[in-house]
């Protein structure tokens, strides 16, 4: 092996970002819409979200920063102190996608691995921050290999079944009894006619953690659909709050799998605005703990950067055995 072999591989993890103060939610919001700032009532709007959930301080961070930290560790457990060095790359905040790279640049990282927190692939989500990180490395001079998904990696599935099992437990539920019902963030409706595998991948994680946790009542919905104007997949949660309600189930165990976070879609859309439609239907409402840092969810992405590395190891190979 060459020397080069052995130098540091740059791993961009990716992240949607979230502001750093509410006094910082005018410039997220307006990069959000592309460079438009929002008008008085929608800034209103999305602050006072925050307000609900962080109460004026902003754990949001710390949260990401921790995922980060932790999976730096089993990274280096697993692949050696220095081998892999992780970067952050958040799509709408700083350090933004293109901050990671640079540092990376200069620190003279030359092959990067990038991965983003959240496990299905869509061309309006991984797929956005993906081309925006090889444009950026391209930019650089820094190789670049993108993990796609991890969405049936099976410690990242038995991670999750273990917590829908911990939420019917603690719920008093038995999995005949309780509603598990999937959730993910909604998208325009017009990825359908894209051929995008965003949807089938999300049924594909619902059905693998249903079957790891023995679950046979399951249901699939969307949550957090933007007001654009276009149509939105559906239904939207409320709606199946509603259809569950009429057919006297009555308790949900609502198991977002496209995010892994604590942060606003989860802490708003679902503890405190779908709890409440659900108390006002006499429905009971409770939802997993998310993933963060959780080391079988930390061992997944590690296992999948390392993955993406190995086409790096590959490459070399191919060119040694032709001798180039
Ligand atoms: C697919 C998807 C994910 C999951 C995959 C991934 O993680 O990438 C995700 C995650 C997140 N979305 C987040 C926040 C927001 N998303 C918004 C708006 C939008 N999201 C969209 C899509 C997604 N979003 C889209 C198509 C829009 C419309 C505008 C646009 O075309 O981009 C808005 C604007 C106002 C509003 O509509 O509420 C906010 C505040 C936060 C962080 C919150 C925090 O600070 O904790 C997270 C993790
Ligand atoms: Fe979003």
């Amino acid at each position: 092996m060459s020397v080069s072999d052995q130098a540091p591989i740059g791993v961009l993890v990716m992240s949607y970002g979230t502001p750093e103060s509410l006094e910082g939610v005018e410039a997220y919001y307006t990069h959000i819409r592309r460079g438009h700032p929002p008008t008085d009532e929608q800034l209103e709007d999305l602050t006072s979200r925050y307000r609900a959930i962080v109460g004026g301080v902003f754990p949001l961070r710390e949260n990401t920063n921790r995922q980060v930290e932790a999976l730096q560790r089993r990274l280096d457990e697993l692949a050696g102190q220095g081998r892999y060095v992780c970067y952050q790359g958040l799509k709408h905040a700083a350090p933004f996608i293109e901050d990671g790279i640079e540092a990376m640049s200069r620190d003279g990282i030359e092959r990067a691995v990038g991965i983003v927190l959240t496990p299905q692939y869509s061309s309006m989500s991984v797929g956005g921050y993906l081309k925006r990180a090889r444009e950026a490395a391209e930019r650089h001079n820094v190789a670049f290999a993108g993990v796609e998904k991890y969405h049936l990696h099976p410690v990242l599935i038995e991670a999750l079944a273990e917590r829908v099992t911990a939420g019917l437990d603690k719920a008093g539920v038995s999995a005949d009894d309780g509603l598990v019902l999937f959730s993910a963030h909604s998208l325009p409706a017009r990825i359908l006619e894209m051929n995008d595998p965003y949807q089938d991948q999300l049924l594909e994680t619902s059905k693998a953690v249903a079957e790891a946790a023995g679950i046979s009542r399951w249901q699939f919905t969307w949550q957090s659909a933007g007001q654009t104007g276009q149509p939105w997949l559906g239904p939207d949660i409320v709606e199946t709050l509603n259809g569950l309600a009429k057919e006297n189930v009555k308790f949900v165990l609502v198991t977002p799998v496209g995010f892994v976070s604590d942060h606003l879609e989860v802490l708003y859309d679902i503890d405190i605005e779908a709890k409440r439609h659900a108390s006002e239907l006499g429905l009971a409402l409770d939802r997993i703990q998310m993933l963060n840092d959780d080391p079988k969810y930390m061992q997944a992405l590690a296992d999948s950067v390392i993955g993406a590395a190995g086409r790096y190891d590959e490459k070399a190979d191919a060119a040694g055995a032709s001798g180039v």
